[in-house]
């Protein structure tokens, strides 16, 4: 079955916007994971617009705890800056579970594309090594519609990552318009291509209640998505107890 790892930058937008300590990022980890998550994910950027190296060690120490994944995001190329030691550093300090390096500019609002595996993958390859030396998993994020990008997926096989993470955001706009169908097949066949390279899939972006179990029937073989901005803005209105649980209902809920 299909892991739900909770991304809790959004606990961390809301609590850094007055400055304090509530909301509580770990306490809302915690939450989530009482709730029967799998795992916990982050993204620190490098401008600490949410979360930072503090709540990411916490966070460590909160998901060794519980015996449960600790998902770091990051980009493995920005530089070290005031109050961020720099991506794989972050990972050193961590050891999380695992790593998915996601190539976002600083200028970017959100992650909106992945890597050109073609052009990226050999300096992406001693980043690997060194973060499996580490302990961490590697997955690498990936676009799965657009040609040219997802012929990559070979090369990213190159760099001795264990999975790709299929970026969902285009995914989720087509689910929004009604038309998802010719992109699941895209992404059902680009998933097939990642595991026959040996790369295991995971997914996210713009996940949320009313796409995800679609995506999942479609494409087989997910082994974790990694869903936040849609899952806190529900539990918002419904209780992040209550959220979660729904989530890991619609993954029950897909046929094996
Ligand atoms: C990599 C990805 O698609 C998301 O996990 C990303 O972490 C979202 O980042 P923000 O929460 O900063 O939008
Ligand atoms: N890797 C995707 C993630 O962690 C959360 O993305 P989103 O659900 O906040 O869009």
């Amino acid at each position: 079955m299909t892991a739900l790892s909770v991304n809790v930058n959004k606990i961390a937008v809301l609590r850094n916007s007055r400055g304090g300590s509530e909301p509580d990022v770990l306490r809302a980890a915690a939450t989530c994971l009482d709730a029967g998550a799998h795992g916990i994910t982050v993204h620190p950027r490098p401008d600490g617009r949410h979360i930072r190296a503090d709540d990411v060690l916490a966070l460590a120490r909160l998901t060794r705890e519980r015996g449960v994944e600790f998902n770091i995001e990051g980009n493995p190329f920005a530089p070290a800056r005031e109050g961020y030691p720099g991506f794989v550093e972050l990972c050193r300090q961590a050891r999380p579970a695992q790593a998915t390096l996601v190539p976002d500019g600083d200028g970017q609002i959100t992650s909106d594309h992945g890597f050109d595996f073609a052009r990226d993958a050999g300096r992406l390859r001693p980043l690997v090594r060194e973060l499996k030396q580490m302990g961490c998993r590697v997955s690498l994020f990936a676009d799965a519609w657009e040609p040219v990008r997802a012929e990559g997926i070979e090369h990213a096989a190159s760099t001795g990552a264990d999975r790709v993470e299929l970026y969902t955001g285009p995914y989720a706009d087509a689910a929004a318009a009604g038309e998802e169908g010719p992109m699941l097949e895209r992404f059902a066949g680009i998933a097939r291509r990642a595991r026959a390279a040996g790369l295991e899939v995971n997914a996210g972006h713009d996940l949320s209640q009313s796409n995800l179990g679609r995506f999942l029937e479609a494409v087989e073989g997910v082994r974790e998505v990694s869903i936040g901005h849609a899952l806190i803005s529900e539990a918002l209105y419904d209780g992040l107890h209550r959220t979660v649980q729904r989530y890991l209902q619609v993954i029950a809920s897909v046929r094996a």
